[in-house]
């Protein structure tokens, strides 16, 4: 079942085309990841589900239009607070103003901040600070959680952090969860599905596996050190790259045993026969080219 549908949406400001023709179904339950450079677009999309930007096209959600902000909890890129008011009280005013029944100790103790309910919140770092508005956003329950860059500005033990407590709200509660990031460790830790946006456009949706495997299909790299580096490119019959001893160049998978055994041959040392990563994919088809060892040339 689908909790949101966009349907042909576009933004276009003073003639230029922030979201163009954007089409994609969400599903409930489904943790949905959108990723993209600086200015693709991710936040113009989710202030367009939050009707927070107008926009031409249309989005359906499985409840009442209306009821958008009691059942979509959005976590923005900025959240600023009473810098004078304390932890607990601004978790009560949430609590009262979205008349919700939750525990608020036991989800302060899920987010470490219980030692700090009594702290004024200026007085919080960055990271609890983030983790204080992540929290927030639990609060009313909601059917979908959206977060505009999750874990910019934390450490890597806090983002970990994070991730677990987002995976335990999906699974517990079938929270759909919706988060936009640059991070491709992050996605691909915690999205089903992946939508990766450049320029307005959307490039490509799929899991994580599916777009690596679309991008080079079998094609694999390996990296290797020898000391006979003449004449390479004849034995292997293509292009390689050769930087001092290191010798990369890609490969069909049925070649691989083949490859394997003439770099033995060439007394190969360090050999490293790997599949193209997530990283590799979204470079790739964001424009920038990879080099025969898999290097990124930025044309
Ligand atoms: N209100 C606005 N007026 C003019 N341009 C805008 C406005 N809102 C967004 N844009 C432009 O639209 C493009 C997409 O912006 P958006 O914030 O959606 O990108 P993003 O992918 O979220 O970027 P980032 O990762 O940097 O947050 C950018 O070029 C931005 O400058």
């Amino acid at each position: 079942m689908n909790v949101i549908e966009i349907k042909n949406v576009s933004r276009e400001i003073k003639g230029k085309k922030i979201l163009n023709d954007i089409n994609l179904d969400i599903k409930k339950g489904e943790i949905i990841a959108i990723l993209g450079h600086n200015g693709a677009g991710k936040t113009t999309l989710v202030n367009t589900i939050m009707k927070l930007a107008k926009y031409s096209g249309s989005i359906k959600y499985s409840f009442d239009k209306k009821d958008v902000y009691k059942k979509i909890a959005y976590q923005m890129q900025t959240s600023s607070y009473e810098n004078e008011a304390k932890v607990l009280e601004v978790c009560q005013l949430y609590k009262k103003v979205l008349q919700s029944k939750i525990d608020l100790q036991e989800l302060l103790k899920e987010f470490n901040l219980d030692k700090f309910q009594n702290a004024y919140i200026k007085n919080l770092s960055g990271g609890q600070k983030q983790s204080l508005s992540i929290l927030l956003t639990l609060i009313g329950e909601p059917e979908v959680l959206i977060f505009d860059e999750l874990t910019t500005g934390l450490d890597s033990l806090k983002r970990r952090s994070i991730w677990d407590i987002i995976k335990k709200i999906n699974e517990f509660s079938g929270t759909t969860i919706i988060l936009t990031s640059h991070f491709l460790d992050e996605v691909e830790y915690l999205a089903e599905k992946v939508v990766i946006m450049n320029q307005g456009n959307i490039e490509k949706i799929g899991t994580v596996s599916d777009i690596v495997n679309n991008q080079f299909k079998d094609t694999k790299k390996i990296e290797f050190e020898t000391p006979c580096i003449d004449n390479l490119e004849n034995v292997f019959g293509r292009k390689v790259k050769i930087t001092g001893s290191k010798v990369s160049f890609t490969y069909q998978n049925n070649e691989e045993d083949e490859i394997y055994k003439s770099v033995k041959k060439l007394s190969g040392t360090n050999i490293v026969m790997k599949n193209f990563s997530f990283e590799d994919a979204f470079l790739q088809m964001l424009g920038y080219k990879l080099v025969n060892g898999g290097e990124i040339l930025n044309d």
